[in-house]
């Protein structure tokens, strides 16, 4: 039988003495099923988990639980646990404001990270349109700004209200308001602004003129779907929120249980891999209808425990075609949200553990199982100690200057920066056998998420290539996620940046800088964090883009497979 209680040919084991494991491996309650999480191991880590009482302890908000250095953050970071009813109250004042709004029909959020994310699964999830900007890219930018501006709705989200990217987006679309012929009080009433009470964006949203909604302070960003960050931007744009929290509130009860408990069940599956030294789940959509919840629990699970050394790297796979789902070092988790009756979970892949269940219920199961997974290897799931180095690299590169770098070479329309090898071929082939016997490879591409979406098929290329954890990150935007992972987490990640020419910039009003310095220097600031730590770095710089692109995954498609 194998450890989680799936037949290697992705069957559940149901024969012979086997005959109730996959059955005793379901831990279901309120419509969440966690299938496969019964074996030695993780009944053994759960078990030492209900022994210390962590279940019922966890949701009555014990901040103890984590140790003493990390009580005093988890003291006000716990309030997800039932935050729902309090989102609950916002409820009534979305529903006028959008009918107030109704004209404002096209819906921008400007956030990053935990302020964006949630809601993008959402909105994809329930197939209800939302622009979410979270890049620095240029391009970008102004596509977005392009589109319907008379009958954009700009909800602007930041618990601290202090994040360069989110203000920038900010002070673009007043520009481009007021440029269109807004008075200043009509173009207030073109943003909605959520964010921490006595925030700096506080401030700003009153003077903006803007809706201000204020959201629970004890609440860090990756725990806080459930709270005004995603409940506000999700409403706007047409989704019926309050289904989520009940979704949500319906689990709740089960979270302090001993047994039947699926946040439990699933946060001991993690931690214990982890421990035992499969600290990678690539995180797979099973096809039953939640769409991107991998991006969403990437945040949640890279944030909440990569570091200190340790950590569980999230790999977002595709589809359950792409490869890379499975390794020695891989905890395979399928995810979805609608199991048929008697249904195989994992929609193709052999998963380790299978979660299904509405996304409002996945939500807090996997926020309870990141602070339970977090306890078991021995982190604080609340702080992100290394967040701000590339932050304070870029603020220092943007007064002093970018970096003068030449390339080692120039092929085609990609300058190489770094690695070894003369040709682009030879140098993405000695990345990917510098891989550490236990590490991965993340590539992280500064580019447009739309405009060159792309050059996300070089992940699915060079895991084949590689035959190890590939993770693919659209930057600015893991650098809220998986960059603290990077940094904080174990010492085993190669890096491939990929950045790209800008054809025509964008400035950012009240600034020195437009948006194309900023993105470059959110990329040079990136990897010095990196080269500072001596891991190799390589930097693909596309010098024109669509050509560079074809040409980096004709090198990928070339390189043999593992
Ligand atoms: O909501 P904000 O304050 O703008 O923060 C957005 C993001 O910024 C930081 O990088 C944090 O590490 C993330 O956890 C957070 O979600």
């Amino acid at each position: 039988m194998s450890r989680y209680g799936f037949g290697s040919d992705g069957i559940p084991e149901n024969g012979d003495d086997a005959g109730p494991a996959f059955a005793d491996g379901v831990v279901a309650a309120a419509g969440i099923a966690v299938y496969g999480a019964g074996s030695a191991d993780v009944a053994a880590t759960r078990a030492s988990l209900v022994g210390a009482g962590v279940p019922a302890k966890l949701v009555d908000k014990d901040a103890t639980l984590w140790g003493p250095d990390a009580e005093a953050e988890a003291k006000i970071r716990l309030g997800w646990v039932d935050t729902f009813r309090r989102s609950r109250e916002l409820l009534p004042r979305l529903a006028e404001l959008r009918t107030e709004l109704a004209d404002l029909d096209h819906v921008v959020l400007a956030g990053m990270g935990g302020s964006s994310l949630a809601p993008e699964v959402i909105t994809r999830t329930l197939g209800v349109e939302l622009t979410v900007l979270d890049t620095t890219d240029p391009a970008q930018i102004r596509a977005a700004l392009a589109d319907r501006l008379e009958r954009t709705l700009v909800v602007v989200s930041s618990k601290s209200g202090g994040t360069v990217e989110t203000d920038s987006h900010r002070r673009a679309y007043w520009q481009a308001f007021v440029d269109s012929g807004m008075s200043e009080a009509e173009a207030g009433r073109h943003f909605v602004v959520v964010t921490d009470p006595g925030s700096p964006l506080e401030t700003t949203g009153h003077e903006m003129g803007a809706q201000v909604f204020l959201a629970d302070s004890d609440v860090g960003g990756r725990y806080s779907a459930l709270t005004a960050f995603g409940v506000v931007p999700s409403a706007l744009a047409g989704v019926d929120v309050a289904e989520l929290l009940d979704q949500a509130e319906e689990l709740l009860p089960a979270l302090s249980e001993e047994s039947g408990n699926p946040g439990l069940a699933l946060g001991a599956a993690l931690g214990a891999a982890a421990l035992a030294g499969r600290d990678k789940v690539a995180l797979v959509s099973d096809g039953t209808g939640i769409v991107g919840l991998g991006d969403w629990a990437e945040q949640l699970i890279a944030e909440s425990t990569g570091k200190d050394g340790k950590g569980i790297l999230p790999v977002v796979i595709e589809t359950p075609d792409s490869p890379g789902a499975h390794g020695g070092d891989v905890v395979t988790v399928t995810v979805g949200g609608a199991q048929p009756p008697a249904g195989v979970p994992g929609g193709g892949v052999r998963p380790d553990v299978a979660v299904n269940g509405p996304l409002g219920a996945q939500f807090l199961a996997w926020e309870f199982a990141t602070a339970v997974a977090g306890r078991v290897i021995g982190i604080d799931p609340f702080n992100q100690p290394n967040v701000t180095e590339s932050k304070n690299n870029t603020t220092r590169i943007l007064a002093e200057g970018l970096p003068d770098e030449s390339p080692a070479f120039t092929e085609g329309a990609i300058e190489v920066h770094g690695g070894s090898g003369d040709s682009l071929a030879a140098v993405l082939g000695g990345l990917v056998d510098g891989i550490d016997s236990h590490g991965y490879l993340a590539v992280l591409a500064f580019l447009d998420r739309v405009g060159d979406a792309r050059a996300e098929q070089s992940r699915a290329l060079l895991a084949t290539a590689a035959g190890r954890p590939v993770t693919f990150g659209w930057g600015p935007r893991y650098l809220h996620s998986t960059g603290q992972y990077h940094k904080g987490g174990p010492q085993v990640g190669s890096f491939l940046q990929i950045t790209g020419a800008v054809a025509v910039d964008l400035p950012i009003p009240g600034k020195p800088y437009g948006f194309a310095e900023l993105q470059a220097a959110q990329a040079a600031g990136d990897r010095k964090a990196m080269t500072d730590r001596g891991r190799p770095v390589v930097r693909l710089h596309l010098t024109d883009r669509a050509e560079g692109i074809d040409q980096l995954l004709r090198a990928l498609a070339s390189l043999p497979a593992r």
